[in-house]
């Protein structure tokens, strides 16, 4: 039995009348992944911000080795050896890799900054962790996932034994995932502890070697993983409740051979996407696949006129469309559920009614003089919140404060809202739990069977081989392939498709 490290006892947590964690224990040893579970609103988060500093617990202790540990704030956590590795990463674009690992803590010769040990230093942490990197690369030319891995190197140069990881996986693609787990098992070697935060079930019977479950702020079981298996974490998680948590891929019925809702033909959007052509049929539900930078983002940002259009024609439902301005394509019948909710999907700082209403202001007024009609608006919001199960005390409640699970379910309801014929999801379910997830593609599936198409970019391949009709690969801008779903037997033969395109 390997020794305790840290425990946190009776952790009790409010903000304002809401009791968010009641007497939660958490305990993590020496060199294990401890994975952290729930649905969204659970409390993880929370939990979390208290061992790193970030919140104040109400009631209980933190020990680190059996000592009572103060942690009152972030600094007393950095000393404690613990590191938060954030989902936003936190490193400086513009800086080096090198220069990022050092920030603020700068190695000097005399009053200069010594950059050639710097680079020394960084280059051995580099290695110790088997990354291939040379630490005078600027970070604005490395991938999210290579980005991560700097941050994890960070933490450790900085001797870190405790790091947490929220979702660290959600923007990854799977040979960047198998390389971080690569990574993770090293580090567990080192004697490093993780704490793994999660939505992705099979990651975490992969990773974790303990698990605890957190259900409305309450601690639920906390066991061996090999105790485990997925039908009993999702039981612990839900409490019984039923609901459907497979999402099993069902062949839809549409007209394959009908009218195109949605046709592009040679779209231009920079030299790299240069001719894309490809159609949506009425019902369909069609998926861009591809490595991160393939474009796959690209191409709904320039359809929703976040980014200009070079070249090329759109047309939508029998009529050609040049919207100039997003709101000129929310007109024109678009709806896109961005990548990064936090910066494109919501005003953080408004409450979570002012944000669902935003793209249908036009329909809640009312009268002569218009006056916003705050009874509908509180109707429309208020059943969304029931529909999608939106975790929050008040439909008032500012939406920063908000799980980020619940977040991502304000977005989808509220572009739901405006009637839009085609629906573009930029990994709609990154962060979402998965009772949540199979209730998005629940939706997903229902919007499309109403005659509507949808554009669905996922990373996870289960996801869109639940939910798509027909899958596209891309690669480096271009379209590789085009595969029926019913052609797909085996998960693999997409992530070939998808690796094997660039070839
Ligand atoms: N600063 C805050 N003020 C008010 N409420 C908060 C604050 N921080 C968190 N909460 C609330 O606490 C609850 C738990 O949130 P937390 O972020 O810990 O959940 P989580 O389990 O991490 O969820 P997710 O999986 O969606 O990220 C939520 O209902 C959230 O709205």
């Amino acid at each position: 039995m390997s020794q305790v490290l840290l425990e946190m006892n009776n952790i009790k947590k409010s903000f304002g009348a809401a009791a968010v964690l009641k007497d939660v224990h958490f305990a993590l040893k020496k060199g294990e992944v401890h994975a952290l579970v729930g649905g969204n609103g659970a409390g993880k988060s929370t939990l979390m911000k208290i061992m790193t500093g970030v919140y104040t617990l109400d009631e209980g202790e933190i020990l680190i080795e059996g000592q009572v540990q103060q942690i009152d704030d972030p600094m007393d956590a950095k000393k404690a050896g613990i590191a938060m590795i954030f989902q936003e990463l936190s490193l400086v674009q513009t800086m080096t890799v090198a220069e990022n690992i050092f920030l603020g803590e700068e190695l000097k010769k005399g009053i200069f900054r010594d950059v050639e040990a710097m680079n020394r230093r960084a280059r051995e942490v580099l290695e110790e962790l088997g990354l291939d990197v040379d630490p005078t690369t600027p970070v604005n030319q490395l991938s999210v996932g290579m980005s991560q891995m700097i941050e994890i190197a960070k933490a450790i140069s900085k001797n870190a034994r405790i790091l947490v990881l929220d979702e660290p996986t959600a923007s990854l693609s799977t040979s960047e995932t198998a390389h971080l787990f690569k990574i993770i098992r090293e580090l567990k070697e080192k004697g490093v502890s993780m704490v793994y935060i999660s939505h992705r079930m099979n990651e975490i019977l992969d990773i974790a070697d303990a698990i605890t479950i957190l259900r409305d702020g309450e601690l639920i079981v906390s066991d061996a993983i090999e105790n485990m298996d997925l039908e009993k974490i999702i039981f612990y998680m839900v409490g019984g409740k039923s609901s459907q948590k497979k999402f099993e891929w069902v062949e839809r019925a549409y007209d394959a051979e009908g009218e195109d809702l949605l046709r592009l033909e040679h779209l231009k959007v920079d030299e790299k996407i240069k001719d894309i052509s490809f159609s949506v049929k009425k019902g369909e539900i069609l998926g861009l696949a591809g490595l991160m930078g393939s474009g796959r983002t690209e191409i709904l940002e320039t359809l929703f006129a976040i980014r200009t259009k070079k070249g090329g024609t759109v047309w939508l439902d029998g009529r050609k469309v040049d919207c100039r301005h997003p709101w000129e394509a929310v007109q024109a019948g678009f709806a896109l559920v961005p990548e990064d909710r936090r910066k494109q999907g919501l005003v953080l700082e408004h409450s979570v009614r002012d944000n669902a209403i935003l793209p249908i202001v036009q329909q809640v007024v009312k009268g002569k003089t218009p006056t916003i009609d705050d009874k509908a608006i509180n109707e429309i919001v208020n059943r969304d919140v029931e529909k999608f199960n939106i975790v929050t005390s008040s439909i008032n409640k500012r939406i920063g404060l908000l799980s980020g699970g619940n977040q991502q379910k304000v977005v989808i309801s509220k572009w739901l809202n405006t009637n839009p014929k085609i629906m573009m999801l930029d990994e709609p379910t990154a962060g979402v739990d998965i009772g949540a997830k199979s209730e998005i593609i629940h939706i997903i599936r229902k919007f499309a069977d109403q005659g509507n198409g949808v554009i669905l970019v996922s990373s996870e391949f289960t996801e869109m081989l639940a939910v798509c009709d027909r899958i596209i690969t891309l690669f480096d801008g271009r379209i590789t392939g085009v595969i029926p779903r019913k052609d797909i037997k085996e998960e693999e033969e997409l992530e070939h498709a998808v690796q094997e395109s660039g070839e």
